[in-house]
């Protein structure tokens, strides 16, 4: 299996791999304090629900260090000031806030202590955060495998791997977790407009993996799930609501309509840090519309028209309704989501 290492925290420095530049070149991003890290979030030099967050979480050790040396006030009102921001940076995906907001509880929990030991204590934090990310995706990985059957061609949606997480990936982890358990499946990534996700991202990982895949423009997977070539579709998530809406990169929803409409599993791969127990329902998460030259331009090179007006969701919500189950670390949730949502957000499974 090959190791994707996509965060990396060294000697007080933030190293991203650029996902801007994949996969025509390999190349680290540094980020030196918590404004290259809002940077590299907005700007999708890191991207996938998961890793923002791990990233949002070492931006905040990184702005606690830039403010060391002020008065105990100053540190804590300057580190909260930044995490709001670093919070902020994208507004889907909820790891981001959840990120931050653990965070937050532990400045809140350590204010008395001194501002370089605060320092450190976040930084465990984030380290802490790094680490269980990776724990859950392999645990996800493992419960969705059982799911996966033998010989099974699978399709995915945009990027859920390692570079997407802080290692391994949600549904792309089952993926991994299937072929390397012998199960002989098969993948269809779909290319993933406008950002390319797919193309230049699941591509990239699953040839680093050899998993035999194809890939293919979005409008072909359709053609695909009504022929029956699709046993199972597996995507990630970036917010989850309490009624099992999902928010999810744009073109989810059109997947999962047609999963329903020909009877292909439709299944959802995350860690419960991507539920927003307070989102009763999809209607409630805010959707990212992003810049207009994602969708004018390739590679820099315009291919539509001057003038043209554009509309660029990132992402769209899919109906509880349409999801076979939504797969965590701790197990398989079926519907009806409403109550058993409820039920994990209360602690009773
Ligand atoms: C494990 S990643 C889950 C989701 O974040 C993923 O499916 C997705 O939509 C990513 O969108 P992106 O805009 O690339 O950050």
């Amino acid at each position: 299996m090959t190791l994707i290492k996509s965060i990396e925290f060294k000697d007080g420095k933030l190293y991203l791999i650029d996902q801007r530049k994949l996969p025509e070149k390999l190349s680290m991003f540094e980020c030196k304090d918590h404004k290259d890290v809002e940077f590299a979030i907005k700007d999708m030099v890191v991207r996938g629900a998961p890793a923002i967050g791990v990233v949002g979480a070492y931006g905040i050790v990184l702005a606690a260090e830039n403010f060391l040396d002020l008065s105990k006030e100053e540190f804590i009102s300057k580190v909260k000031e930044s995490a709001a921001i670093l919070g902020n940076a994208r507004p889907t995906a909820v790891n981001l806030m959840w990120a931050v907001k653990r965070m937050m509880n532990v400045l809140e929990a350590n204010k008395d202590k001194t501002n370089s030991e605060i320092c450190e204590i976040l930084l465990n934090e984030a380290k802490n955060i790094e680490r269980e990310d990776l724990e859950t995706n392999k645990a996800i990985a493992r419960y969705g495998n059982e799911i996966v059957p033998k010989g099974a061609t699978i399709l995915t949606h945009c990027n859920t791997g390692a570079l997407a997480t802080a290692g391994y990936g949600t549904a792309l982890g089952v993926i991994r977790e299937a072929h390397y358990t012998g199960k002989n499946i098969r993948v269809f990534a779909d290319e993933t407009r406008p950002r390319l996700q797919g193309a230049r991202l699941t591509a990239w990982e699953l040839v680093q993996e050899r998993i035999p895949a194809k890939l293919i423009p979005d409008s072909v997977a359709p053609v695909l799930i009504r022929d029956g070539e699709i046993d199972i579709i597996i995507v990630g998530a970036d917010r989850i609501a309490l009624n099992g809406d999902t928010a999810n990169k744009i073109g989810t929803f059109m997947l999962s309509q047609i999963a329903k409409d020909f009877n292909v599993p439709f299944y959802i791969a995350a860690p419960i840090s991507t539920i927003d127990f307070e989102t009763k329902s999809g209607k409630d998460i805010i959707i990212e519309e992003r810049d207009a030259t994602e969708v004018t331009h390739i590679n820099g090179v315009r291919i539509a028209p001057e003038g043209i007006d554009v509309y660029n969701p990132a992402f769209d919500v899919t109906p509880h309704e349409n999801i076979t189950g939504i797969i965590t670390e701790k197990g398989i949730i079926r519907p009806p989501y409403l109550e058993n949502l409820s039920r994990l957000r209360d602690g009773k499974k």
